[in-house]
């Protein structure tokens, strides 16, 4: 354990599968743990639970060795919080018991916290429900709560929404969002959707055959080209900037970030709220030139910055840089080559749609 990042090591046999992770991850905020099914993922969080005792791992936190060559500390003698795929509460008592459950497991005072994270989570009007009369996105909020009101030095969440409707799941993520913001541990994300790497994500661990194979913030993981994800078609970059003015008249705000800034729709923000943007590759194209004569509004200096083989044939991937900030474009081979496309070069980056997505 070095400065404000936590490292961890878990290796060993599952069956015939290898598990063989190694990697660091901040003392704070959210890192996911991306990688497609079967790659480990689960049996990585068991690990830090304690569920699981390979016979080489190393994991300290907080001064606390859970795990080395000679500790090995059992799972109720860790502080960690679990949340699983499915909310499992305890059936017969209400929200507020079943919160009240968590709150006994802390080793500190944790009454402080019980009105925070019921505001947080927007429990309240729902403490005297049984859980069969709550929703799955309700579900799964109850159990976040329950899981932080025992203080865990730890979170792990294990593919919360991955059992949730579309409907759900835009429900529960302004939820996660602030949860975000306001905690200040570790959380260790496990999903395979790209969405929620872009919206939750501050640092990412991809994961393949049993190793995580890169880690990183999630900006610049996402935009590695020599990894997956970069090459998927929803691929995209999450930029955080700040609304620097607002043109009411055409119902837009301008958000600003390090030697750059994008017309986005102005949705209530006021000047100087944060605002985190997703670029998709896709809707990224390029001109030699500030072509005036299009109806896209984003035309932004850029610096071409590296030039990849997409995932067919037909297709490039392009980094450009605009300002401080990487973003991706998906362009044909024959546009690259028509264009003359190298790295070095000024060309105007035409972003023909910006999402908003916190
Ligand atoms: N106790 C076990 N004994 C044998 N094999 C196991 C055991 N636990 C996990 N495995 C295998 O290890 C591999 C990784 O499983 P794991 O559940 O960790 O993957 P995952 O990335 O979480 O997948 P998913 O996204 O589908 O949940 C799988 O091939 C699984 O069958």
């Amino acid at each position: 354990m070095t400065g404000d990042r936590l490292s961890a090591r878990f290796a060993g046999r599952f069956g015939a599968f290898l598990l063989d992770a190694s990697f660091r991850f901040p003392k704070s905020g959210v890192t996911a743990l991306f990688g497609p099914s079967g790659c480990g993922k689960t049996s990585l969080l068991r690990c830090f639970a304690g569920l699981e005792h390979l016979p080489d791992g190393e994991f300290s936190i907080d001064g606390e060795v859970w795990q080395d060559g000679s500790h090995f500390r059992p799972p109720h003698r860790r502080e960690v919080g679990y949340v699983f795929q499915q909310a499992n509460l305890f059936p017969h008592l209400t929200v507020s018991a079943n919160l009240r459950y968590g709150e006994k497991r802390a080793k500190r005072d944790g009454k402080a916290r019980f009105d925070e994270l019921v505001a947080l989570l927007g429990l309240s009007a729902l403490l005297e429900r049984m859980p069969a009369r709550l929703s799955g996105g309700e579900r799964q909020r109850v159990a976040i709560a329950r899981a932080l009101l025992s203080q865990p030095k730890l979170l792990l969440m294990d593919e919360p929404m991955s059992a949730l409707d579309i409907h759900a799941r835009q429900e529960i993520f302004p939820y996660l969002q602030n949860l975000r913001q306001s905690l200040s541990i570790p959380v260790l994300y496990v999903t395979h959707a790209p969405d929620e790497v872009a919206r939750l994500a501050d640092h990412l661990a991809v994961m393949r055959d049993g190793r995580v194979i890169a880690a990183g913030p999630t900006a610049e993981t996402l935009a590695r080209l020599d990894l997956p994800m970069a090459h998927e078609r929803r691929a995209g970059i999450a930029i955080d900037a700040r609304i620097a003015d607002i043109d009411l008249r055409w119902q837009l705000a301008l958000a600003k970030f390090e030697g750059g800034a994008l017309w986005i729709a102005h949705t209530g923000r006021a000047v100087g709220e944060p605002v985190r943007l997703m670029i998709h590759a896709r809707d990224v194209s390029i001109a030699l030139t500030e072509n005036l004569n299009v109806s896209i509004i984003n035309r932004v200096p850029a610096i071409v910055r590296e030039i990849a083989r997409g995932d067919h044939p037909s297709v490039m991937i392009v980094h450009l840089e605009i300002g401080s900030r990487l973003i991706m474009a998906r362009v044909t081979a024959r546009s690259a080559n028509l264009l003359s496309l190298q790295p070095g070069m000024a060309v105007y980056a035409q972003i023909k749609s910006v999402a908003i997505i916190d």
